[in-house]
């Protein structure tokens, strides 16, 4: 095992049951986090990305489970199987919002109305890392202050509803901080967010990154915030990650048509208006009616036979990885 890597996910699979029918939300995903680096999930709505998220948080809603596969922290106190914990033990407790916090798309999801943002960091402060409540007072103003959140002192007395929708991501951010978590899983953290704003959260995430060697997994659909933000990517296609590797390599020469696809489907800054937008044809399938083989070959222009069949993880160079049967050709295209 590298000593760099600091949350592992092998072939995990977590699947839905509902009416007796079965949704295999996750079949069989592997990816790797590393210290004080970024990784990007990526993929259309219902790929399996918030999914991945919650079972790694031991989140998951009622109707699913883990079927399978290894959720693996690499803690100080040695390796930690996230998969064989309590979801409401003790050290699944102190796991989440200590070493790894989250953050999410709505704040209202981590903040709670009732309390003043400065107590809920307090209390976040006070339960992991044993401080007492001056302590913590003083750390919560320090945190907001390093949010960028204007008068801490005052603010950190304010309710929720009195900060704007970009003050209020701040404040979950630094909750989410508070204990120096060594991994921040983030999903979809500014899609509500106008853009100005959503380029000073990412700024701020990749600062906190810098200064504590925080390792991030950043959930998105948004290839251009790949390309801005992420050392490394995953591409994740109906529940498979069909592409990953370093994001430089894989922006660069992607091998899977998905990949390519969710590429050009997207516009690039300052080419103007006239530029060649492909939408991604068809869409997805029904997840409780999946296709036999590979899931995105009735959307495919490089299907055929060969593709009835599940194509097997291939490694194009170094870290770069496909799933695909004719990833030599679609390389080859793109060049
Ligand atoms: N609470 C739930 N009950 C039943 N099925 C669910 C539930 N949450 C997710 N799923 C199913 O799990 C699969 C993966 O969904 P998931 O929310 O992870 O996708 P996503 O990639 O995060 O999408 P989005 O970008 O829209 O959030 C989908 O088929 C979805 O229908």
């Amino acid at each position: 095992m590298e000593n760099d890597v600091v949350l592992r996910v092998k072939d995990l699979k977590t699947f839905f049951y509902t009416n007796e029918r079965c949704n295999k939300a996750i079949n069989g995903v592997s990816f790797e986090v590393k210290k004080g680096k970024t990784l990007s999930i990526v993929g259309e709505s219902g790929c399996g990305k918030s999914v991945t998220a919650s079972s790694i948080m031991q989140l998951l809603p009622d109707l699913s489970r883990i079927e399978e596969g290894e959720i693996t922290y690499f803690g100080e106190q040695g390796e930690v199987r996230i998969d064989k914990l309590k979801k409401n033990g003790k050290d699944m407790r102190k796991l989440r919002g200590g070493d790894i916090a989250m953050i999410f798309q709505d704040p209202m999801t981590a903040l709670n109305p009732v309390y003043t943002i400065g107590f809920q960091i307090r209390e976040n402060l006070q339960n992991h890392m044993k401080m007492n409540k001056k302590q913590a007072h003083k750390r919560a103003v320090e945190l907001l202050s390093l949010m960028g959140i204007p008068n801490p002192e005052q603010r950190v007395n304010e309710y929720p509803h009195q900060f704007s929708g970009g003050m209020r991501q701040r404040a979950m951010i630094a909750m989410a901080m508070s204990c120096n978590p060594k991994v921040l899983i983030a999903d979809e953290p500014t899609t509500a967010l106008d853009v100005t704003i959503q380029a000073q959260i990412f700024e701020l995430m990749m600062k906190l990154k810098e200064e504590f060697n925080t390792a991030i997994l950043l959930i998105t659909h948004d290839m251009g915030v790949v390309n801005e933000v992420s050392d490394d990517m995953a591409v994740m296609y109906m529940g498979n990650m069909v592409e990953s590797g370093g994001t430089k390599e894989v922006l660069k020469n992607p091998c899977h048509p998905y990949t390519k696809a969710l590429l050009e489907s997207i516009p690039i800054l300052g080419k103007g208006r006239n530029q060649n937008l492909e939408p991604i044809k068809g869409s997805t399938p029904d997840p409780y009616q999946r296709p036999v083989g590979c899931q995105f070959k009735d959307r495919c222009n490089y299907r055929s036979e060969k593709c009835e069949e599940m194509p097997p993880e291939e490694i194009v160079q170094g870290e770069h990885m496909v799933r695909c049967w004719h990833w030599k050709e679609v390389l080859e295209d793109g060049k």
